[in-house]
């Protein structure tokens, strides 16, 4: 078993910019989704973890080996996804794919070849090996950025925002990849998308604001708010008033007509439904209350 501990890290950009205040997590086999909105500190975050930052403060250790201080440990171990891969170079996938496998330290020929052809055959690109990669699809670019993750055969994959920008079945193909992967590696997934974490992570954590809001199993997490979820269809013109009103997680167009979600004990007033929370609802829950606690 695989374990990643991450222990009241923090990062402060030069700018001043607090990304990461007081993390900490322990992250074992499977896939653990990291939830959180644009600017969070996801990226931060795994960046950190991946070692091509040094955080502020705190400490990370990955199977009870300090990467801050080692980091060359954690590196032969990790396949990394960024958000943003930059540009490719004007060369066949497979090439590409043999290059970097060389950088990943797969030195033998015969393994590198091996290796190559069964990660490509894996990602189902083997039949556009030839083709460069920069005449790829968006979710061809993503098939071939977890291939080029899994070389080396990691231990850790960090995978980053990896299905923004892909239509629904790119994106749901690329998931499904993902999930095959195997329960006997740690698998970071950070995505702003509450749905591929439903369907995919036993465990995942909420950052909102460089902190960690939430951790839990997302079934368990969903189930600690069933009964306090009610919806109701409003006027647009009266969000306001009912914003003061109650506690209003979410809202939402629905046929054209607003549908408000609130959190409460009780019904908040007639005309309110109880309805089932979903994953969404949970996070939507979390956010508001600890931005009420921040207020
Ligand atoms: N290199 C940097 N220098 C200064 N500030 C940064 C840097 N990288 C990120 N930030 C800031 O840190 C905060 C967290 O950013 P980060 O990219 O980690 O969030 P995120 O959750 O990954 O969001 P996104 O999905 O938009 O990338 C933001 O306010 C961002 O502007």
């Amino acid at each position: 078993m695989n374990t990643l501990r991450i222990n009241n890290l923090t990062k402060t950009y030069p700018n001043g910019v607090k990304a990461l205040n007081g993390i900490s997590l322990e992250i074992t086999n499977g896939m653990f989704g990291l939830l959180g909105a644009n600017g969070a500190g996801k990226s931060s975050l795994m960046r950190t973890i991946a070692t091509l930052q040094e955080p502020t403060s705190g400490s990370i250790s990955f199977n009870n080996v300090n990467i801050i201080e080692k980091p060359n440990n954690v590196r032969k171990h990790l396949g990394y996804l960024p958000q943003e891969f930059g540009v490719y170079p004007k060369i066949s996938a497979e090439k590409l794919l043999d290059h970097l496998a060389v950088l990943k330290g797969v030195l033998n020929k015969k393994e590198r070849k091996e290796q190559v052809t069964a990660l490509l055959q894996q990602v189902n690109l083997y039949q556009h090996r030839k083709k460069s990669v920069f005449t790829f699809s968006g979710g061809m670019r993503q098939r071939f950025g977890i291939a080029q993750a899994l070389l080396g055969n990691p231990q850790i994959i960090i995978v980053d925002e990896p299905t923004a920008g892909l239509d629904p079945e790119e994106s749901n193909r690329f998931l499904n990849l993902l999930s095959e992967i195997g329960e006997n590696v740690i698998v970071i997934l950070s995505t702003h998308i509450v749905e591929d974490v439903r369907n995919l992570c036993p465990k995942m954590a909420i950052l909102s604001n460089g902190e960690i809001i939430s951790v839990g199993n997302p079934k368990e997490l969903v189930a600690s708010i069933d009964g306090k979820i009610w919806t109701k269809i409003i006027p647009k013109k009266d969000i306001t008033i009912y914003k003061k009103a109650f506690d209003i997680i979410s809202t939402k167009l629905v046929a054209g007509e607003t549908q408000i979600r609130v959190l409460s004990d009780q019904k908040p007033e007639e005309g309110f439904e109880k309805i089932r929370p979903n994953l969404e609802d949970f996070y939507f829950t979390t956010v508001f209350q600890q931005e009420s606690k921040n207020q």
